[in-house]
């Protein structure tokens, strides 16, 4: 409600039409807008239709996704999302969506990631051979891809299981890997994405047939029943849910890995720290040992708060609203396109001392009480919060808790290391790095 009895009025903005997209511009306009209008941010379009409003301060960002949520549904942007993933539950809104994480929620209780714990922890011993082995011969690495295409597997086998072996020698190779080697997210590689669900379709067929159930998210989501019909998703609903998982799980893990990498290449202190944490552990780390494991995580968070894979997403105003703003309240009308910057807010130097800087400490458990809780969500924040936070974080923590334990990787100059805001927040170019054992 207003703070005066003024009419709430419009937030200022650029005279410039603009549409706010994931791409290089908006991201140079947005730090822009920021420091010439503040918190609320209002810009008129260019082609679409509705005024586009960019929030940049805490309390606005919990208004929208917590406090009066129901107000605001999938915006801008989400249509592109659509032709990846059909109506999956990152896209989809309303009843539907509630009932799909009703059902789907259970699937990623903590007992089920526990028990995925093993599987993630064979695919970093995979990778951790391979590079005691180029470590001993010398031979660089492109860790972009490399986490790319581990961060592939792991959601793969959470997904198919030992399907997915039998899958890739029918086929001859991963089909899904297409989603390493072509980094483009364009019409044409989401039509060449949706013909690959006639693999789910196909893995969900044979263990119809076989009247088998595996131990993983694709039997559990085959299984899974709304509480009040006791109805299972239909077929299209449930490959809709696996691609979903499949993409939201694949680029942001990857991403912020091959971030996590980079930063402890250029940092030897919170490398050192990091190797002090993982050698007291004394054996290959498992799930039982993640609460040791409280420094890797805080590299991991900061890798998060430094680079947020989901770096700009967006909302739609349903019906009229308001945000207090201290000059009186800004009107948000019907219709209006939220964009909130999770990149912007994470570097903001009224939440954080010496933004650009990598400290992990930010996040220990004194320093944390002093945080702003809605100055970071990388996750997002309430009740479309993440479903995959828990998965990911075992799994980077796991990854970092191994591998760090027998290896360094030393950064190897050539391409410039640069941020490419698209759909996710990826490195521009690959980054290369020398394994060496220790
Ligand atoms: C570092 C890793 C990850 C980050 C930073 C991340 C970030 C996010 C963000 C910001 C959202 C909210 C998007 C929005 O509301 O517009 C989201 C939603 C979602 N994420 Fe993640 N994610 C990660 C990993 C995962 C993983 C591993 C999975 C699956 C295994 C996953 C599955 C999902 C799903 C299904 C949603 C939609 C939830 C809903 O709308 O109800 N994510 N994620």
């Amino acid at each position: 409600m207003s703070h005066t009895n003024r009419p709430p009025r419009l937030a200022p903005g650029p005279d410039e039409p603009f549409d706010v997209n994931v791409d290089d511009a908006s991201f140079e306009k947005l730090a822009q807008w920021r420091e010439l209008y503040g918190d609320i941010v209002n810009v008129t379009p260019r082609v679409r239709k509705s005024q586009a409003l960019v929030l940049n301060n805490p309390e606005h960002v919990k208004h929208v996704l917590i406090g009066n949520h129901r107000n605001y549904a999938k915006g801008v942007g989400f249509e592109r999302v659509k032709m990846l993933l059909g109506n999956g539950i990152i896209v989809s809104d309303g009843d539907f969506w509630r009932s799909q994480r009703r059902m789907i929620q259970p699937v990623f209780h903590r007992k089920i990631i526990a028990s995925q714990a093993a599987m993630m922890q064979a695919c970093n011993e995979v990778k951790l051979h391979d590079w005691q082995a180029k470590a001993a011969s010398g031979t660089v690495i492109d860790i972009t891809t490399e986490m790319s295409s581990l961060a592939l597997e792991v959601i793969l086998r959470s997904l198919f299981s030992d399907d997915l072996d039998e899958l890739i020698e029918r086929e001859g190779a991963n089909p899904f890997s297409m989603l390493v080697e072509d980094v483009t997210r364009d019409l044409k590689m989401a039509m060449r994405f949706r013909a690959l669900t006639r693999h789910v379709a196909d893995v969900m067929a044979r263990r119809r047939a076989e009247k088998r159930i595996e131990h993983d998210f694709l039997s559990l989501l085959m299984e899974t029943r709304d509480k009040d019909t006791l109805q299972p998703m239909s077929d299209k609903a449930l490959i809709d849910e696996v691609m979903t998982i499949i993409v939201a799980g694949h680029e942001t893990t990857a991403g912020t890995l091959n971030w996590a990498w980079y930063l402890l290449s250029q940092d030897e202190r919170v490398e050192q720290l990091v190797h002090a944490e993982v050698d007291s552990l004394g054996r290959s780390s498992q799930f039982d040992d993640l609460g040791a494991l409280s420094y890797t995580r805080q590299v991991i968070d900061e890798t998060l708060r430094l680079y947020p894979p989901v770096w700009l997403f967006s909302r739609k105003a349903i019906a009229e609203d308001e945000l207090p703003h201290e000059s009186g309240a800004i009107r948000v009308p019907a219709g209006a396109d939220i964009f909130l910057c999770p990149y912007l807010l994470h570097r903001d130097a009224r939440y954080w001392q010496d933004p650009e800087a990598f400290l992990p400490e930010r996040f220990d458990e004194q320093n944390s009480k002093q945080r702003n809780r809605h100055a970071y969500y990388p996750f997002s924040l309430g009740s479309r919060r993440c479903i995959g936070e828990f998965f990911s974080m075992v799994d980077m923590q796991l990854h970092l808790g191994l591998l760090a334990q027998h290896i360094r990787l030393k950064h190897v100059p050539g391409e410039p290391v640069m941020i490419e805001p698209h759909i996710n927040l990826r490195s521009r170019h690959s980054i290369m790095m020398l394994p060496v054992a220790r």
